[in-house]
């Protein structure tokens, strides 16, 4: 959506601009010197080539490649506080709310740049010449875009040539440099998932990636090789099992690990890892990961920190209702309004066949059901931006502490905010989902249930404890490797099996090694 620039420009002043020039200068200069000192040699010749091309003003794309605990985040850190501290202004952005949140004044690419949310290769984001956005990306220094792999190469091909066109009255080459001449870092791991494309096939799937676009031939790649999370973790954990552990999952992300067939790797699950008694599979793996939803006494139910995943929304349903019927506080429902959107020119057919009934059949992602069940304690997620502020962005995992007509209260569970109370109120959402031929609103919470949640649903989430449950072997590149790599430590990973006749401990990992072609 375009910003109204006069909302935004009052009385000549840029509200953008002056927002990114409000930090704290002072604070942001002693946090840059402290982290500067900690930075390892590699994060420093990272931080040292953008640095420089910032300086010399000449523009740049950068592409900082390492996996989970790297330190990009750190790097991230260190170059805005580093910027910042100037008074210049840095925009950071991620592609995912989860990942947006963690970076210091972060926002979704999507918002910041205003990026279509059907976009093509001819799209440009919805930025007017000369208005108060216009304004801001001119003045930026250095934009900063993390977990750029997840997302459709369209939206960051929207960006530049968008920049291109902005740029051109304050740089005469601005329409042959990438992103109009600035400098732009991206960030994140090939190993997990890709752009999401329905119905898409695999070749659809890699040739959506950043690695596929024209921009790929002008950035210029940084690597991060050293785990710093591992060094940073608990003493009591022998560092050597953490190191297995860290290599293991690493051998997934990059599909070298067990035997490979028709492009699928058969893979074996450690058996420290592997449930192995069961008579009823979601059971079994509901008890391992909330062992005291099933105490006779228990009146507090820890969920916090933790999740099961699956790959279809099927088995998350099926595992939702099951958790939702052991917790003993009665239950609310609550039904979304649906309507369709008008059709030009109007049909009667069409509307006819479009009944409030007919929508409210429809399940998709990235909307809640029609129909909500939900109780005192049960966990939940945000699926829309709801204050970005108070750490409420699509992703945010919460508790619900009460329930009312209009409003829900709930309890953030992690982040800053944690132990926060906030209401969440009925809101208007559109499905963005292309296989939906039509245009249809749902008035509704925008929450799902999440005691259990889609592999997809969890890139990003950092869990303590993480059940994986495979009725059916994943399906798509990185999936078993972003289900693995919620966790740091090897205790709280539990994986069920139950999709071949015979018990097993062998499942399927799928990686798209072409996507790793160029990195
Ligand atoms: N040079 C450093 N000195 C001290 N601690 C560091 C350093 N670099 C990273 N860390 C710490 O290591 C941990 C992992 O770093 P960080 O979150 O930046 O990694 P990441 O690559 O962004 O990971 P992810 O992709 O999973 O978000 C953090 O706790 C961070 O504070």
């Amino acid at each position: 959506m375009e910003m109204c620039s006069s909302h935004l420009v009052s009385s000549g002043i840029n509200r953008l601009i002056s927002d990114e020039q409000q930090y704290d200068r002072h604070r942001l200069a002693d946090e840059h010197s402290l982290y500067l000192q900690q930075l390892t040699d590699e994060q420093h010749h990272v931080y040292d080539r953008i640095m420089q091309s910032v300086n010399d003003g000449v523009g740049g794309v950068y592409f900082l490649y390492g996996y989970g605990g790297t330190g990009k985040t750190f790097v991230w850190k260190t170059l805005a506080s580093g910027l910042r501290s100037r008074g210049q202004i840095v925009l950071t952005v991620a592609s995912s709310g989860i990942a947006a949140l963690l970076l210091p004044g972060g926002r979704t690419a999507h918002s910041r740049f205003a990026i279509p949310l059907n976009v093509d290769e001819f799209s440009t984001c919805n930025i007017k010449q000369g208005s108060a956005l216009a304004e801001l990306i001119i003045k930026t220094k250095l934009i900063i875009w993390d977990e750029a792999p997840m997302v459709n190469k369209h939206c960051i091909e929207a960006l530049d040539r968008t920049m291109r066109d902005l740029l051109r009255f304050k740089n005469v080459h601005s329409e042959e440099q990438p992103f109009g001449g600035k400098t732009i870092v991206f960030g994140g791991d090939f190993r997990q998932i890709l752009p999401v494309i329905p119905k898409g096939s695999r070749q659809d799937i890699v040739n959506a990636t950043i690695n596929s676009s024209y921009i790929w031939n002008s950035c210029n790649m940084l690597k991060l090789t050293r785990n710093m999370r591992l060094q940073a973790d608990d003493a009591n954990v022998h560092s050597s099992e953490l190191k297995d552990f860290a290599e293991w999952i690493l051998s997934i992300g990059d599909g070298k690990c067990g035997e490979s067939k028709d492009g699928i790797d058969t893979i074996q699950i450690p058996n420290d890892i592997l449930i192995k008694e069961w008579e009823d599979p979601i059971a079994a793996i509901c008890r391992a990961i909330y062992p005291e939803m099933f105490w006779p006494s228990n009146s507090v139910y820890e969920v916090e920190d933790r999740a099961i995943l699956a790959p279809t929304l099927q088995i998350v349903d099926e595992i939702n209702r099951y958790m939702m019927s052991l917790n003993p506080c009665e239950s609310q429902t609550y039904y979304s309004s649906d309507k369709a959107c008008p059709t030009e020119p109007s049909n009667e057919l069409i509307a006819s066949i479009h009944t409030p009934e007919f929508l409210n059949t429809i399940r998709c992602s990235g909307i809640p059901n029609h129909e909500l069940t939900v109780k005192v304690g049960t966990p939940i997620m945000l699926l829309r931006n709801i204050d970005h502020s108070a750490g409420l962005c699509n992703g945010t995992r919460l508790v619900i502490t009460k329930l009312g007509k209009h409003i829900i209260e709930a309890k953030s569970m992690t982040g800053k905010n944690a132990g926060q109370k906030v209401f969440i109120p009925r809101m208007t959402l559109s499905p963005s989902d292309h296989r939906i031929p039509f245009k249809f609103q749902r008035r509704q919470f925008p929450i799902m249930v999440s005691y259990a949640m889609t592999i997809n649903k969890s890139q990003g989430q950092s869990l303590s404890k993480v059940g994986l449950i495979l009725k059916k072997p994943v399906f798509t590149h990185g999936q078993l490797y972003v289900a693995i790599s919620r966790v740091t430590n090897k205790k709280g990973l539990k994986i069920l099996l139950c999709h071949e006749e015979e018990r097993s401990n062998e499942t399927d990992n799928v990686v798209f090694k072409e996507v790793f072609r160029n990195v």
